[in-house]
């Protein structure tokens, strides 16, 4: 069952790169604000992820960011649920060590985008680059508050991505402050979720974000 929004998956999946905005804990409508703003002024890719909120709330929500990522042309992710990634027309899944297996996904959504966390580990990296993954997330390399049981890495492991050739995203705690330290690697782009959700200045934050992406030339 297709959802409202299916888009040519070819064409989607050219665009993993750059600002890779998730969005925090659903806590009302100005997430929903929030998120225009930040998409308007030049986030490339979204994902709801979303871990406290009813499945039926889910949806509500999740057809709303739908709805501007279609406006916007902005790849959208759902965190987890290919369930609810199939009925919002999402245009794919990140799933991790705890959700479900790749093999389901792959099979049952052969064109949707997948995005593979694969932590610290250039082995699971490149198993899942093998596999048919669409993009990995490496991190947490710095703290973060947004997800309690993140796993500290250690941000050498960045120095041995060469041989990936997917899209490498890098996710946990990045802020202006730490920005370069991942952007000197051969990644494709930030995700990022306090660093915009909690900024005092949006639109500011991701065009600075977007200029510092431009500067090491991944955007
Ligand atoms: C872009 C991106 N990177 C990493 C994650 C974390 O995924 P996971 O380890 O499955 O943890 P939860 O997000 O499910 O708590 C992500 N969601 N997105
Ligand atoms: C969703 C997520 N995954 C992580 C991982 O380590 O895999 S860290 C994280 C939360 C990132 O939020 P912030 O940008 O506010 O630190
Ligand atoms: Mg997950």
């Amino acid at each position: 069952m297709g959802g409202y929004h299916q888009r040519n998956k070819r064409w989607i999946k050219m665009k993993l790169k750059g600002l890779y905005l998730v969005t925090p804990d659903y806590s009302g409508d100005w997430i929903i604000n929030a998120t225009e703003r930040a998409i308007k002024s030049g986030v490339d890719i979204l994902q709801y992820r979303d871990k406290t909120s009813t499945f039926r709330d889910k949806l509500a929500i999740g057809k709303k960011l739908a709805s501007i990522c279609h406006d916007y042309s902005v790849p959208f992710i759902v965190d987890d649920d290919p369930v609810l990634m199939d009925i919002l027309g999402a245009d794919g899944i990140h799933i991790g060590k705890d959700d479900v297996p790749f093999d389901y996904v792959k099979s049952k959504y052969p064109d949707h985008i997948i995005g593979v966390s694969t932590y610290g580990s250039i082995k699971d990296a490149l198993l899942y680059q093998k596999l048919g993954a669409d993009y990995v997330a490496f991190g947490s390399f710095f703290p973060t508050k947004t997800k309690d049981d993140a796993t500290i890495c250690d941000i050498n492991v960045l120095k041995g991505i060469g041989p990936i050739n997917i899209p490498v995203f890098v996710i946990g705690g990045i802020s202006r402050e730490n920005i370069d330290l991942v952007l000197k690697y051969g990644i494709s782009g930030i995700a990022v979720v306090s660093a915009i959700y909690s900024h005092n200045d949006i639109e500011d934050q991701v065009s600075y974000f977007k200029s510092k992406l431009i500067e090491y030339g991944k955007n």
